[in-house]
């Protein structure tokens, strides 16, 4: 348990695939923290039903499956790509979805600290710079690793191919931006574990200054 009153929130930035989750997971086999998963609330909110309604108004049936729930990889295929058209319905979906998980992260990141239970609060938002939240934390970690290393991670793990990688990463800030806005830079080419401990490192030295 921590006996810290200061609680840091840290948000974890970097490319697809570069490891802000398995990071953000390392840390947690180390020390007490709570991670908070942006996608994983993105989710969620795709199951309300107030949010079904208006995906259902902007892009139509062919979203749902057959029960009635929202087919993400369908959706991608409409807000991920080149086109003006893909901007336009990506823009409508954050629209829709976005305010609801700004909510979602701003009561889970308040219920923690009121917990006090934890060292850090570790929020694993993709999209926090673009998305204007960065707001909701105390410093920002950039978790680095190159191109090909994160390719071989999304297409091995997750099935993607190199263009869809390209394509959603198109959609978020250069890279070269998001690390110049970042209190720290976390290299994960490697070992997990040594990017694990430099971040539990970092949250030991955001205690000790506070
Ligand atoms: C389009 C959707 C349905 C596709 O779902 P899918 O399961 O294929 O992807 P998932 O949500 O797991 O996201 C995987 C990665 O895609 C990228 N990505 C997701 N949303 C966005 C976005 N709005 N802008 C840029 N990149 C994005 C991020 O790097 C993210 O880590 C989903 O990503 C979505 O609803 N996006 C809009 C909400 C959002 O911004 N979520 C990100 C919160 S951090
Ligand atoms: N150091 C590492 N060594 C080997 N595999 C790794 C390492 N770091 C991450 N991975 C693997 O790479 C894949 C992508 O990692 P992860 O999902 O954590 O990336 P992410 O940055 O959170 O991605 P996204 O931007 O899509 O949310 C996962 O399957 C993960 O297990």
């Amino acid at each position: 348990m921590s006996c810290h009153t200061f609680i840091p929130t840290i948000a974890l930035i970097g490319g697809i695939g570069s490891g802000k989750s398995a990071v953000a997971n390392k840390v947690k086999t180390l020390r007490s923290v709570k991670i908070i998963d942006a996608d994983q609330i993105g989710h969620e909110i795709l199951d309300f039903p107030e949010v079904q309604q208006k995906i259902r108004e902007q892009f139509g049936t062919a979203v749902f499956n057959e029960q009635g729930k929202i087919v993400r990889s369908n959706l991608a295929k409409l807000v991920f790509g080149d086109e003006k058209q893909h901007q336009e319905s990506l823009k409508k979906l954050e629209e829709i979805v976005h305010p609801q998980i700004h909510r979602r992260l701003e009561q889970e990141i308040l219920a923690a600290r009121s917990e006090g239970q934890v060292d850090a609060i570790l929020v694993d938002a993709a999209v926090i710079l673009e998305a204007g939240w960065k707001d909701l934390c105390d410093q920002i970690v950039f978790i680095e690793c190159p191109f090909e290393k994160r390719l071989n991670r999304v297409t091995q793990n997750r099935g993607w191919s190199s263009a869809e990688l390209t394509k959603r990463e198109k959609h978020q800030l250069p890279l070269s931006e998001k690390r110049k806005l970042a209190n720290d830079v976390i290299q994960n080419d490697q070992d997990l574990a040594a990017a694990g401990l430099a971040l539990s490192r970092f949250i030991d030295d955001l205690i000790k200054t506070k």
